[in-house]
């Protein structure tokens, strides 16, 4: 007679003899074995089994984020208390390496991708939506084909043509935000809903040739609306809704896993539910016809007009195809367009939710900008602004006001060899200041802290000289301070200090061109024609939550038109912000989006 565990119950003995037999083994192998449940990191600062050298685990994460309700806080730490390399166990078989100095960020990421290339990880979470796009391929054949095929829409030639797009999109939100405030009243309310619905008609126009009509939609039922209640700090809350494809793609892109340690199998779970399928086919239908259409459009017009005359990029990658420049499948070019509203969205409407609550916070700065954009483009008054308007040689202070309100990021592999497989993670919106502020021999520093953070850099650089990018000077790294990205010669200096907003190499963000464009032209257009006036300290706090990006939990504003006595009250109105301010920035975890 036999048990199912298959031992005879005759010998009650056996598995002890067995036992006896397999713990000489486990000793001999205990050193393969051990390196195969070790998480990878940086060889030379063991990871397991000492975890001494290792910032923190998991809890000690989660005991961070909890405290201060960020991410970013947290490898805030990891570069200050460690220097700009470190490692962290996320769980037993994953270890992540934290790099934070621009300069290494940049020489790793701009490496061939043989050597570095997007993570697994993040391959898998975009996969189970759009497994066509971008996105979702390491750096391959496919991918490559992709850039090739859709580079050009990043061409000044392309941003110029789609410039109205977003222009038209800009001007619409003025009218809604001046709409809501009429009704608002002095309460204020909350703008990032209004931003995301904004980016993305300007998204929408430039990636496809019309939008959702979400602004026009908003200033609709806001129409309908002679009061609304105040919430709990005493803002107005104006309830809206969407319209159904808006509805649609927010659905899929809460659908994509990203906090899950097994992306396909939460996103099988995900399938099950019939509104998946529903919002699925709902924006896979749209996009589907739009492409047709656009194909029948440029066949009508002919290769060349249709290449000519395309003023957005779907329009723009079917008449090169027509003109027998190159070809994508439509599966492809449907998930290359979700992309752009994927990334082109949030990302762009969490930068002008920070903006807005900064111009908020310094109304000098909205003064000083607006005073800077009449100066130079006086005509902007009578009419929008288009792509030559807006270089960073005409505006110098428009783009030094926009990076100072983009997410930061620092990164570096100094001198460590990181084994093949090693989770490396760039950081955004971190260690700016702490990480990369090196006391050189010769310069003085009083305080232990700088001087110990210094030293943690030594033998990686000590030569001023060798440096593309500058540092903010030691303590100033969290303030809002456009003007230290702006030269002695009056002009926009990109490498002033660290900043890698949009990423580096290979990888870095296609959209960025277009991104700064939009970010341009909306931040002319709100500032030309809104003064944001300071709202009560119960509704200017900079606690953030983290998504995809960073973003303000209030982005509370109050327009008024420049022609207002608030925004007129100087003084009164600067005092009032500054102090405001302060007690802000002292509660503030982050700097920017
Ligand atoms: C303020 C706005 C934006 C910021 C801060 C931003 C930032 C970034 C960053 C940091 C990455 C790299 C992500 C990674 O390494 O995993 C990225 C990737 C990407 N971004 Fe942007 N982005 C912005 C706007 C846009 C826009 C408007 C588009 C639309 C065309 C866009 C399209 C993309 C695409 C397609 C990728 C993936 C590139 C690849 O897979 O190699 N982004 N973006």
């Amino acid at each position: 007679m036999t048990s199912s565990s298959g031992f005879s119950t005759q010998n009650p003995l056996h598995p002890l003899l067995y036992l006896a037999l397999l713990l000489p083994l486990a000793y001999i192998l205990r050193k393969p074995l051990l390196r195969l449940v070790t998480p990878r990191g940086i060889p030379d600062v063991p990871a397991f089994p000492n975890p001494s050298p290792l910032l923190g685990d998991l809890p000690m994460i989660t005991k961070v984020i909890k405290e201060t309700g960020s991410f970013s806080a947290f490898f805030d730490k990891a570069a200050r208390e460690l220097g700009p390399i470190a490692q962290v166990r996320m769980s037993y078989l994953m270890t992540l390496v934290i790099l934070s100095d621009i300069q290494e960020t940049e020489a790793v990421f701009s490496s061939k991708p043989t050597t570095w290339d997007r993570s697994k990880d993040t391959i898998s979470l975009f996969r189970t939506v759009i497994p066509r796009g971008q996105l979702s391929f390491r750096t391959d054949s496919t991918f490559k084909h992709h850039r090739r095929l859709m580079g050009p829409a990043m061409t000044s030639k392309y941003l110029s043509s789609t410039t109205p797009k977003a222009a038209q999109a800009a001007s619409e939100l003025v009218e809604l935000f001046m709409a809501k405030a009429k009704i608002a009243g002095d309460r204020g309310f909350q703008a990032e809903e209004d931003l995301n619905n904004a980016t993305l008609d300007a998204i929408c126009g430039m990636a496809f040739g019309t939008n959702w009509r979400l602004l026009k939609s908003r200033q609709e039922q806001i129409r309908r609306m002679p009061s609304v209640p105040t919430g709990s700090h005493g803002e107005a809350e104006f309830k809206l809704h969407k319209v159904p494809l808006a509805e649609s793609l927010d659905y899929l892109f809460e659908s994509i896993p990203m906090k899950s340690p097994v992306p396909t199998v939460s996103h099988f779970i995900s399938r099950l539910n019939p509104a998946y399928h529903k919002h699925h086919r709902r924006l896979h239908t749209f996009l589907g016809k739009t492409i047709s259409q656009a194909r029948a459009k440029a066949q009508q017009m002919g290769a060349d007009a249709a290449v000519e005359l395309a003023d957005n990029t779907l329009d723009m990658m079917v008449a090169r195809e027509l003109r027998g420049d190159d070809f994508m499948p439509d599966e492809d070019m449907r998930d290359e367009l979700v992309v752009y509203l994927l990334a082109g969205t949030e990302t762009s409407a969490t930068t002008l939710a920070w903006w807005v609550k900064y111009m908020t916070n310094h109304p000098e700065i909205q003064r000083k900008l607006r005073a800077h954009l009449l100066d130079r483009l006086p005509q902007l008054l009578d009419r929008a602004p288009t792509f030559d308007d807006l270089t960073t040689t005409n505006v110098p202070y428009l783009d030094a006001v926009i990076h100072e309100t983009l997410p930061m990021e620092d990164t570096m592999v100094l001198g460590r060899r990181i084994p093949k497989g090693t989770v490396l993670l760039g950081i955004t919106a971190t260690g700016w200041e702490d990480a990369s502020t090196p006391v050189y021999a010769g310069d003085s520093a009083d305080d232990e802290d700088t001087i110990a953070r210094s030293q943690r850099l030594q033998g990686v650089r000590t030569d001023k000289t060798a440096r593309k990018y500058g540092f903010w000077e030691a303590g100033t790294g969290r303030k809002f301070m456009p003007e230290r990205w702006i030269d002695a010669a009056g002009l926009f200096d990109p490498n002033a200090g660290p900043s890698l907003p949009f990423s580096t190499g290979q990888r870095a963000c296609f959209g960025k061109n277009l991104a700064m464009l939009e970010l341009r032209v909306f931040v002319t257009q709100l500032n030309l024609a809104i003064f944001f006036a300071p709202v009560t300290e119960d509704q200017n706090s900079f606690v953030n939550y983290e998504t995809v990006t960073n973003h303000p939990r209030q982005s509370i504003i109050r327009p008024v038109s420049w022609d207002s006595s608030m925004a007129s009250a100087t003084a009164t109105a600067t005092a009032t912000a500054t102090a405001s301010a302060s007690a802000a920035a002292a509660s503030m975890p982050d700097h920017g989006a």
